[in-house]
């Protein structure tokens, strides 16, 4: 399916979707308990990745918003019925489709199951690396493979594990520690993890200790008080996985808030705004979209108290965005600083060319075709901006919904009408993207 988006002002106040990365643990967590209530949870084609594993281990997964599961409200709700700590050994291959975190989570819960579990998924999915999580799963006495030898999946997992200590890289995926840790709680032993290198996309592991937290797990990093800095990770086992009153409420997603602030800065109407609820304070690094808009110039607000967020069009220019904790937001400040005045250089961003495509040559390739002026070295992307520069054009979002949400937002104020081609895959993880640019006022026509 393809996005015709015709350039124009914007503003409204639309809703932000609740977090990818705290339903798929919600899930996978609620999963591991006797069962659970995860309410407001995202339900996106990734988060039903993570939902159809939890059955694959034996677990159910209600996805019916119905009244008992949502309190007797329209609110939407997931019942899950838990398989305790204990996965029965899957009756079929698991397929993860796009999603690099459900690969990872359940790689880590296949670990415990006494038998073989088979993961694999789309293209893009079964390019992407597992090798460290690999080894660490064998490094617990699992075993664990790649079926063609390149460290990527299919996967084949052989449990059981029961604990230990496992020595493995940070700087490939923190998703490989979020998988030991929510596994580790429900093993015999617990687990220790030892970082070999320094820990990048560092907050993602603390949504996950925020998690387990909440479901009542014990975890923690060691030697830091967050995940930043953190020499390594400790998880007890034999732990029971309830979160307070059988219920868990997801927050709403930052890595989507930022296209909504963002096409806020680069479009709103004068005097007018694009206002975002649902903008909860939470362990999300994806919340530095907000400063970045402010130190290029942005007249944003973030109202904490409110959990709102108001954007309004001003003027931008180029700042250096370190993007090591926050990969997600790249394609985002490639967008905003192809819009904005002067150079804009986002470093630290190797580990981007893991996603569901190497984002950063994506954004690259994608931005050039609208007339920008990019450049990339391994580890920084340099958008050269000026919003005169934009044209319209046909581009490809390549399969990944953060290409597609992110040149979008350029063709906002691009001159002429931008096609993103591959719009659909926007279901990854916020459906309702292009209904709620429609809300804020975009002339977008899908066909
Ligand atoms: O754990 C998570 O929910 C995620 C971790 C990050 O991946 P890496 O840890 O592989 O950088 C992020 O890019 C991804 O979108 C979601
Ligand atoms: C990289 C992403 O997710 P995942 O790793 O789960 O595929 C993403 O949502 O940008």
């Amino acid at each position: 399916m393809d996005a015709h988006i015709t350039p124009g002002d914007v503003g409204g106040t639309v809703r932000a979707p609740p977090s990818k990365s705290y339903t798929h643990r919600a899930i996978l967590a609620a999963g591991y308990s006797d069962g659970a209530v995860v309410r407001s949870p995202l339900d996106s084609a990734d988060t039903r990745a993570t939902a159809r594993a939890v059955e694959a281990f034996g677990g159910t997964v209600d996805r019916d918003p119905d009244a008992e599961a949502s309190g007797g409200t329209d609110e939407v709700a997931f019942a899950i019925d838990g398989f305790a700590g204990d996965p029965a050994v899957p009756a079929d291959v698991i397929d993860c489709a796009n999603s690099g975190t459900t690969t990872r989570l359940v790689a880590g819960a296949a670990g415990l199951a006494n038998g073989g579990t088979v993961l694999t998924g789309d293209a893009s999915l079964r390019s992407r690396p597992q090798g460290p999580l690999l080894d660490a799963l064998e490094q617990l006495g699992a075993r664990a493979d790649s079926t063609r030898g390149n460290g990527q999946a299919p996967l084949v997992v052989f449990g059981p594990i029961s604990g230990g200590d496992v020595a493995i890289p940070g700087d490939v995926s923190s998703q490989y520690i979020t998988a030991l840790l929510l596994a580790g709680a429900a093993s015999d032993e617990g687990i220790t993890i030892d970082l070999t290198t320094d820990l990048k996309s560092a907050p993602y592991v603390d949504i996950t200790l925020e998690v387990l937290a909440d479901f009542g797990v014990d975890a923690g990093p060691i030697g830091s008080d967050t995940a930043a800095g953190a020499d390594g990770f400790r998880v007890a086992g034999g732990q029971r996985y309830a979160p307070d009153d059988g219920t868990y409420t997801v927050p709403g997603d930052f890595s989507s808030i930022s296209y909504l602030a963002a096409a806020g800065a680069v479009a709103a109407a004068p005097d007018d705004a694009v206002t975002v609820r649902g903008a909860v304070e939470s362990a999300q690094g994806d919340t530095a979209i907000v400063d970045v808009l402010e130190r290029m110039g942005a007249d944003v607000e973030w109202d904490r108290a409110d959990a709102t967020i108001h954007a309004r069009r001003s003027d931008l220019s180029g700042v250096e965005v370190d993007v090591g904790d926050t990969p997600d937001l790249l394609p985002t400040i490639a967008a905003l600083g192809a819009v904005a005045d002067g150079e804009t250089r986002i470093v630290n961003c190797e580990h981007v060319r893991y996603k569901e495509t190497d984002r950063v040559s994506a954004m690259v390739e994608e931005l050039s075709a609208m007339g920008a002026s990019v450049t990339e070295d391994p580890d920084t992307l340099t958008i050269h901006g000026g919003e005169s520069d934009l044209h319209g054009a046909t581009v490809d979002g390549r399969g990944d919904h953060r290409l597609v949400m992110a040149l979008s937002v350029a063709a906002l104020v691009a001159d002429g009408e931008t096609t993103v081609q591959g719009a659909e895959h926007v279901d990854v993880s916020f459906p309702d993207f292009f209904r709620t640019l429609a809300d804020l006022g975009v002339d977008v026509d899908l066909g």
